[in-house]
């Protein structure tokens, strides 16, 4: 599926960037004859798998995995849309089953809530059934009007990883939120991606939410991407789907409840902020090949070559690595360019010299050049990748500060977010916001913003002078 394509466009044109390298790098093949719906290649696949199997790991530490039904009858669903008009617009629906019409029509799920809280209802009885937290990571199904975009804005919601759980008390909620804001901050330094949370402003909450808590990633041309979201439900749900628990004293209570959603915009994030002009850029917890030994094959010594690579191949791999040998018959650097489009951290190179020598020639992904000792190979490529890593977050994490700015007026704000996102002293009242976004052609993204690239100093809101508190705002996806 992969022979040299040429050359990606420079970043800098990064929407025609972003299309090409999701083909040339073999992620998603865009093809597929519905709209806003999109295919998996292996590669991609895999890049899917190494991120969602952290994502797995975190949710697992205090968190069970279950899975529910695609389909929802329209009488459930009915019920979020007359009390918490969220997604009639956006939702699919199946009205036949072979030839003949079904008698109740059955929604795809756009998110979960209403194929899970009518089970919720009937598995919460008692509050010792408290506080229940479970995740699924399935397909979601949204219609989308917005343009959509692979991996950013689909149809489709391939890798939806959505959390529901259900507490005692308002409070026990929040520190839910509080709780998944961790997981989410920890599962995106994972991903060397740097994020910034802020609260929502109420207008763009999530529908049946009382607050709406997200993570934005800024993306190389500026605008920022909604990476993950964390929503305080408040009793909205729990009173609309009759989920209540007998407390200690023998009394029904209503529930409270959170949920909080991934979708496939953690890869869109991950292969934005790292790729460059060569192809992606993976950090190694995240490449499905950490390191390619390409072995450099003289005519008269090739076999010995050839044996050394897999001796070496099979000393990385016995340490836990994901390795490749790539000895096809084509010359280096078309080998260097295939790897180096895919992502792959480390490289090393296994010449005569270097076997006469007792050493491994390495070339990280940003270029770094080292010679390893054979000897001690494993214990070199482990502390290679760890370096390689660290430096992917610190580009990352400069790349960042540089696109925040400070900004003390309208003009200074729309200036601001041509490439960045700017950060405004905000009243927090909607006419305000209303002002900004109508001068700016921009939106107000959240304030009580969490991030330590962000100060929480007070100061004027730039439109009415009053009291105001650092806010988010930039042009998004
Ligand atoms: N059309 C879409 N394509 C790709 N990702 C999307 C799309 N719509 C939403 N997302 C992602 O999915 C996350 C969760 O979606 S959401 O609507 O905000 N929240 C929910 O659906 C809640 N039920 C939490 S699971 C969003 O933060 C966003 O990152």
């Amino acid at each position: 599926m992969s022979e040299e394509k040429g050359t990606l466009p420079s970043k800098e044109t990064f929407s025609e960037w972003y299309n090409e390298i999701l083909w040339r790098a073999e992620v998603m093949d865009v093809r597929y004859p519905v709209k806003g719906v999109y295919v998996w290649y292996p590669h991609g696949f895999a890049v899917r798998k190494a991120v969602y199997s952290v994502l797995r790991e975190l949710l697992d530490r205090d968190h069970e995995e279950t899975l529910f039904p695609l389909l929802i009858p329209e009488n459930e669903f009915m019920k979020e849309a007359e009390h918490i008009k969220g997604f009639e617009e956006e939702v699919y629906w199946v009205t036949h089953g072979g030839t003949s019409e079904l008698d109740v029509p059955l929604a795809l799920r756009p998110t979960s809530e209403t194929a899970i809280y009518p089970m919720y209802a009937l598995w919460v009885r008692s509050h010792a059934d408290l506080p229940l937290k479970l995740y699924q990571i399935v397909n979601t199904f949204r219609y989308e009007t917005k343009h959509t975009r692979p991996l950013i804005r689909l149809r489709e919601i391939t890798s939806f990883k959505e959390a529901h759980t259900v507490h005692a008390t308002w409070e026990d909620a929040k520190n839910q939120v509080e709780d998944a804001i961790k997981i989410y901050t920890e599962f995106y330094r994972r991903l060397c991606v740097p994020v910034i949370i802020s609260k929502r402003p109420d207008w763009d909450k999530f529908p049946g939410a009382d607050y709406t808590m997200a993570a934005d990633a800024i993306m190389p041309d500026g605008r920022t991407l909604q990476v993950g979201t964390v929503h305080h439900l408040g009793d909205n749900f729990s009173k609309t789907f009759d989920i209540s628990f007998e407390d200690e004293n023998g009394d029904q209570k209503l529930a409270f409840q959170t949920c909080y959603g991934i979708s496939e915009r953690c890869i869109a994030a991950l292969i934005s902020v790292h790729g460059d002009d060569k192809g992606l850029v993976l950090p190694p917890e995240m490449a499905p090949v950490q390191v390619v030994i390409v072995p450099i094959i003289m005519k008269k010594r090739a076999d010995e070559i050839l044996e050394s690579a897999k001796a070496l191949e099979k000393e990385l791999k016995d340490a836990g690595l994901r390795v490749k040998i790539d000895d096809r018959p084509l010359r280096p650097g078309a080998k260097y360019y295939h790897w180096e489009m895919k992502g792959v951290p480390l490289r090393l190179e296994l010449g005569p010299r270097d076997i006469d020598n007792n050493v491994v020639m390495s070339a990280n992904r940003l270029g770094d050049k080292a010679s390893l000792s054979r000897e001690n190979i494993t214990e070199e490529v482990k502390i290679s990748l760890e370096t390689f890593g660290e430096s992917l977050l610190n580009r990352a994490e400069e790349t960042v500060k540089e696109k925040i700015r400070h900004a003390d007026t309208p003009d200074e704000a729309g200036k601001a977010v041509e490439d960045g996102v700017a950060v405004v002293h905000w009243c927090g009242c909607e006419e305000c916001a209303n002002e900004i976004e109508k001068r700016l052609n921009v939106s107000i993204l959240g304030n009580e913003i969490r991030s330590e690239y962000i100060g929480d100093s007070e100061g004027e809101c730039i439109i009415c002078k009053k009291a105001g508190k650092p806010a988010l705002v930039a042009r998004s996806y």
